[in-house]
């Protein structure tokens, strides 16, 4: 079993504001008491006793600790510490001060196909570092993308919020019915076995988007989905292959991570195929 740190947060960390909340518990800004360095700490209520509807199994937050431990990466919410006590677990990590990339790029007037490859690029480098490491995200969604500083020229992603993800044994058969209908892979859908090829699904707006959750998990399953001219019409042919060799059904031909980075949309193969 997994021992964390038994001290009490509050007396190393100046608890803050509540940042947010969610499936994931209560995320708050702390401040490192010795240092004065602002962090984030997840709060995470546990399960009283076996019986207990509400908080977390131990053993879930265990394994989302030990996934955070094993992933350093600059587009990956790095974890600090872990303090327990005997009612919560809390998680100190560094703290991303730019929102969700969602937010900054419904901000903007319009986002060039050159911006929109510079981010993508950075999602694709953080899910293809921890797909070597065998870790599926498995809840991969425009909410879980942050920007360290949305007012930087050149903002750094940050995938956060590993509470689903799962780490890949060697031969283990997995399945999950969990994450957000609209972004979810036909195979969790399904109740098939899974891969990190259920990370690839990502999209900003859901293609799949019904009037209903039934309807969109219908859609989903149907690979039912279509290039809105009302979004599309400026995107170029080069993006929207890319998109169409993520959006497939058979995971086994679903575009890798690793090959996402090698595709002409993201590198491209010279000047002349820039995406205008
Ligand atoms: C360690 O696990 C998590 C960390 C964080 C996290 C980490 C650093 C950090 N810095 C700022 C924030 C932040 C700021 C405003 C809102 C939120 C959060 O409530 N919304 C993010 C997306 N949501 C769907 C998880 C999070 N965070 N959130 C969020 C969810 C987690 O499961």
């Amino acid at each position: 079993m997994a021992v964390f740190k038994l001290d009490n947060v509050e007396d190393l960390y100046e608890i803050g504001s509540v940042l947010g909340s969610g499936h994931f518990g209560q995320v708050h800004e702390v401040r490192e008491r010795a240092t004065d360095v602002l962090w984030a700490g997840k709060f995470l209520k546990l399960k009283k006793g076996a019986g207990s509807r509400l908080g977390l199994e131990r053993k879930s937050v265990e394994k989302e600790v030990e996934i955070l431990q094993s992933l350093q990466h600059q587009n990956i919410m790095a974890l600090k510490d872990v303090f327990e006590s005997r009612a919560e677990v809390v998680l100190i990590v560094e703290l991303i001060k730019g929102g969700e990339l969602f937010d900054f790029i419904a901000e903007k007037e319009n986002l060039t196909e050159t911006e929109a490859i510079e981010f993508m690029k950075q999602i694709l480098e953080g899910v293809c570092y921890m797909h070597q490491k065998t870790v599926a995200h498995f809840d991969l969604k425009p909410e879980n993308i942050m920007l360290s500083d949305k007012h930087a020229p050149n903002p750094d992603i940050k995938i956060i919020d590993f509470g689903m993800a799962h780490r890949f044994i060697q031969g283990e058969e997995y399945k999950s019915l969990g994450g957000t209908p609209q972004y979810i892979a036909p195979e969790i859908i399904n109740y098939e076995p899974l891969g990190t090829a259920a990370d690839m699904c990502l999209s900003g707006l859901s293609p799949f988007q019904g009037e209903t959750d039934e309807e969109t998990l219908r859609n989903i399953v149907a690979m039912k989905y279509e290039f809105e001219p009302h979004y599309f019409s400026q995107t170029s042919n080069m993006a929207k292959d890319f998109i169409q060799k993520l959006l497939v059904k058979d995971q086994s031909e679903r575009m890798t991570a690793e090959e996402c980075l090698i595709h002409p949309w993201i590198k491209p193969l010279n000047r002349t195929q820039i995406a205008k």
